[in-house]
């Protein structure tokens, strides 16, 4: 871990950040706050906003509107630029080079490169060195594009739906790479993926974007411990009126049976089954339901951010 990280410190912050395209906006208004040390799963529907948010991170892209921080700096510092590694979706690497002369690249261009954990990443894969990265099949690129990555010993990872072209077990192994990297050097992961079952076991903190705006964050924990799923028989139409009394996520029926995620405003009493959702089904609740309303937990809560603005605090 980099010796000026300190405990509590934010490695990723954003100000009432806004991005617009010609076509309008795709992020508007978002604040929240990644502690130092997390693995987080950033989760979205198709055209949320995950890759804008990733963009604006990694100095792809200049907001519109209001400011993103890393450890405390702006994306294009020569700071941040040297503490964060960014794996894009199209993982942008020279055709012609080979695999060595891209980890020499990678190299000459970062100080504390590493070259034994770029070896061994392309090695895992019986990636040949001598290859041209042009001649590699997309999964091979991919592993190319991670040993990069990680040969840079970042503080901060952002990775854009990193695994969606790796088979799985290249996937389960890498995921596995991924977190004892993470868990050893205390590096903070930011994480876009679709594939929420992958997330179980992952991430230690979430967050959800959809429509443009932050819907859900915070520690898995402390979001795991506000919800609850409540299972029951319907009596009539709608939900039982004792349930309004708790802020809904999302309600479904099926028959006469419903099933409800809520946070409860108080103890959960009546004729239902109340469990804790899986991590999963809570991800669920939020996407499908764009108009539940946020929540924001204090420990994703930038500083004097108010709990009226688009946030509840747990
Ligand atoms: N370069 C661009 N020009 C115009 N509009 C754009 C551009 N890039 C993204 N958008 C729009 O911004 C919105 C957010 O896109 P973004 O790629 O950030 O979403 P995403 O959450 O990453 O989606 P996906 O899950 O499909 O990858 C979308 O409506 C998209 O069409």
């Amino acid at each position: 871990m980099s010796d000026v990280m300190y405990a509590g410190e934010p490695a990723l912050e954003a100000h009432g950040l806004g991005m617009r395209y010609r076509r309008g906006w795709a992020l508007r208004d978002c604040t929240f706050r990644l502690p130092a040390g997390r693995v987080c799963g950033l989760v979205g529907p198709n055209g949320a906003g995950k890759t804008t948010l990733l963009n604006i991170a990694a100095h792809v892209l200049k907001p519109t509107q209001g400011s993103l921080s890393l450890f405390g700096e702006a994306p294009g510092s020569v700071e941040s630029g040297r503490r964060t590694a960014f794996l894009a979706q199209e993982k942008p690497l020279f055709r012609r080079f080979t695999v060595a002369e891209t980890l020499r690249l990678g190299r000459e261009l970062n100080p504390g490169w590493d070259q034994r954990a770029a070896e061994d990443i392309v090695r895992a894969g019986n990636v040949p060195f001598h290859a041209k990265i042009g001649t590699l099949s997309g999964g091979q690129r991919t592993r190319v594009a991670v040993a990069l990555a990680f040969g840079k010993r970042p503080d901060l990872l952002l990775l854009d739906e990193p695994m969606s072209d790796l088979d799985p077990v290249v996937r389960h192994e890498l995921m596995g790479t991924l977190l004892a990297e993470a868990g050893e050097r205390g590096t903070t992961v930011v994480m876009s993926t679709h594939v929420l079952a992958e997330l179980e076991n992952v991430c230690d903190f979430l967050v959800v974007v959809s429509g443009g705006g932050v819907r859900l964050a915070g520690d898995v924990d402390d979001l795991m411990t506000v919800h609850t799923l409540i299972t029951g028989v319907r009596e009539g139409e709608g939900l039982p009126a004792a349930l309004g009394y708790h802020t809904l996520v999302e309600a479904r029926t099926s028959g006469r049976q419903f099933t409800a995620l809520v946070r409860p405003e108080g103890p959960v009493t009546g004729p239902w089954e109340v469990a804790a959702p899986s991590m999963e089904e809570l991800l669920l609740a939020y996407l499908r339901s764009p108009d539940a309303p946020p929540l924001i937990t204090p420990t994703a809560q930038v500083q004097g951010q108010a709990s009226g603005t688009g946030t509840v605090a747990a």
